[in-house]
């Protein structure tokens, strides 16, 4: 898992590290790592033509050295000073010293915008001197009469670093080059995809961060060890059969969407009780399907939301998987059926793990509050009043349990903001947890290739959600580890 650390927490590491460091050190070793990337951007440093947006903090500092650096290798360097009365000075003299030089407007040529506006001593969004040097600067060409690439130095200016959030304008940025560790604004909110590219530059900053990460972030690698594994013994109870309990005969699709979902997991069965049925059978014909929960047979996990409706059947059909010692996926209708708060003393007494799974609105209804500026601290709020874990669906979605862990998806796709792809997601996250994963563990995954499939899907023009169940089962198969094969090895 990729780490992230709120501000506060790296204050303090920089504070503990930077006392056995000789000053500015870790100045020094920021700004090496930015010039590098930098050069790499520029391919030819020399003649090259860099703007830096310099605000009054030590981000600025950071872009002067990198300036100095890169005008050293024969670059055209211009510093735009947003506060000149209050400019790292050291910085600011080194650059100086290596050719570079001030100026109120950008040049005519500008290459690359190097954004030292802000950094993690950001408060509110961009502001007014700092967006109009910001807009300038971009409405440049560069020497081959391209758009300036923009670099942002530790985080885009204007966003909230400890949450993502984005209170007002904002850089958008090609590349992010951050030191020490990610934070929160690098992987949630609308902050995140502002980033654009991601470097980390190590500083040595990571032994002296003593906090617990406020938000881990999954890679492949974490995904492909979570996904069970199939042995030659497996039957399908071992492999983990699941129920799935969503449409009706008004809201067929739902049903078929998240049969579908289930199928690409790991599963080795996938039971449907509701009223789509035949719909269901005749789409996915390795279903079992039968009309009501209690005639379901015997599943290890159940999934029930999506074009059920909220009458009294459907309530039921809550009711009695929120009663039963098996996991469970509550998505849409069912989170509707939650509101009113009498199945609350269910939910909050279950010892089998429970998972919801809202969009904004949902989780408005049900948390009596939309999520907010802050996401994570709203999923992780859900979490614990709930006792259930929270997926909270967006472009980074979010999961949080009822302990305070949280986690954001990094494979997050616009092509999965249409309807019915969240029907996959359930059926998919079903899936997982009968397969005998740990709640959060099958919401991550299950987030995580659902992604992958909405981008999969994407490659080939506008998405359905169909196109997303279609894309996910190659997904899961590319991340699964294969079978097991007898090798014999020639003497
Ligand atoms: N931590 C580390 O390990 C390391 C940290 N390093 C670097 O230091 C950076 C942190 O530096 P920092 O503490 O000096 O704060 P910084 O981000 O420059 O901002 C303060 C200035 O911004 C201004 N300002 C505020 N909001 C604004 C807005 N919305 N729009 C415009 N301006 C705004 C604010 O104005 P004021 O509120 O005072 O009027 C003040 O002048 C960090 O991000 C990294 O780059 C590396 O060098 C080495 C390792
Ligand atoms: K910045």
């Amino acid at each position: 898992m990729r780490k992230a650390w709120r501000v506060a927490d790296v204050r303090a590491a920089e504070d503990a590290l930077m006392a056995h460091l000789p000053e500015g050190t870790l100045m020094q070793r920021a700004a090496a790592g930015l010039a590098r990337r930098c050069a790499l951007i520029l391919r030819n440093v020399y003649g090259a033509h860099v703007t830096l947006l310099v605000g009054a903090g030590n981000n600025g500092g950071d872009a002067l050295y990198a300036g100095a650096i890169l005008a050293n290798r024969g670059a055209a360097v211009t510093a735009i000073l947003l506060d000149p009365a209050r400019v790292h000075e050291a910085g600011l003299k080194a650059l100086k010293d290596s050719g570079g030089r001030t100026a109120e407007q950008p040049p005519r040529t500008v290459d690359l915008i190097i954004d030292g506006i802000v950094g993690i001593g950001a408060k509110g969004g961009l502001r007014s001197g700092a967006a109009a040097a910001l807009h300038k600067a971009q409405g440049r060409r560069g020497r081959h009469g391209q758009r300036p690439t923009i670099v942002a130095v530790d985080v885009p200016s204007g966003v909230d670093v400890d949450t993502g959030d984005v209170p007002g304008k904002a850089v958008q940025a090609d590349v992010t080059v951050t030191f020490g560790c990610l934070k929160p604004a690098h992987v949630v909110g609308p902050a995140a995809p502002l980033a654009g590219e991601v470097e980390l530059v190590d500083i040595g900053l990571r032994p002296w961060l003593m906090a617990d990460p406020a938000i881990l972030v999954p890679d492949r690698k974490d995904i492909v060890n979570a996904l069970p594994k199939h042995r030659p013994t497996d039957e399908k109870y071992t492999r983990g059969v699941v129920g799935i309990a969503t449409g009706s005969k008004t809201y067929p699709g739902a049903a078929i969407l998240s049969t579908w979902g289930a199928l690409a997991g790991p599963t080795g069965m996938v039971r449907y009780a509701g009223g789509a049925r035949q719909y269901v059978v005749q789409a996915h014909p390795s279903v079992v399907a039968t009309d009501r929960i209690t005639e379901a047979g015997r599943v290890q996990a159940w999934v029930v939301g999506s074009g059920l409706g909220t009458d009294e059947a459907a309530a039921t059909a809550v009711r009695t998987v929120l009663a039963s010692s098996l996991p469970v996926v509550l998505d849409a209708d069912a989170l509707n059926l939650l509101v009113d708060g009498t199945m609350a003393d269910l939910m909050r007494g279950r010892s089998a793990p429970l998972v919801l799974t809202p969009h904004d609105r949902e989780f408005a209804r049900l948390a009596g509050e939309e999520p907010g500026p802050d996401r994570v601290a709203a999923a992780q709020r859900l979490a614990a009043h709930t006792n259930a874990v929270v997926l909270l669906k967006g472009d980074r979605t979010i999961v949080a349990t009822p302990s305070g862990q949280a986690y954001a998806n990094p494979t997050g796709s616009a092509a999965l903001a249409t309807g019915g792809t969240g029907d996959v997601l359930a059926g998919l996250l079903g899936s997982l947890l009968a397969g005998g994963l740990r709640p959060e563990v099958a919401a991550v995954t299950a987030a995580y290739l659902h992604g992958l499939a909405g981008r999969e899907a994407a490659r080939q023009g506008p998405v359905s959600a169909s196109d997303v169940a279609a894309a996910l089962r190659p997904v899961v198969n590319d991340l699964r580890p294969g079978d097991q094969e007898n090798v014999v090895t020639p003497k």
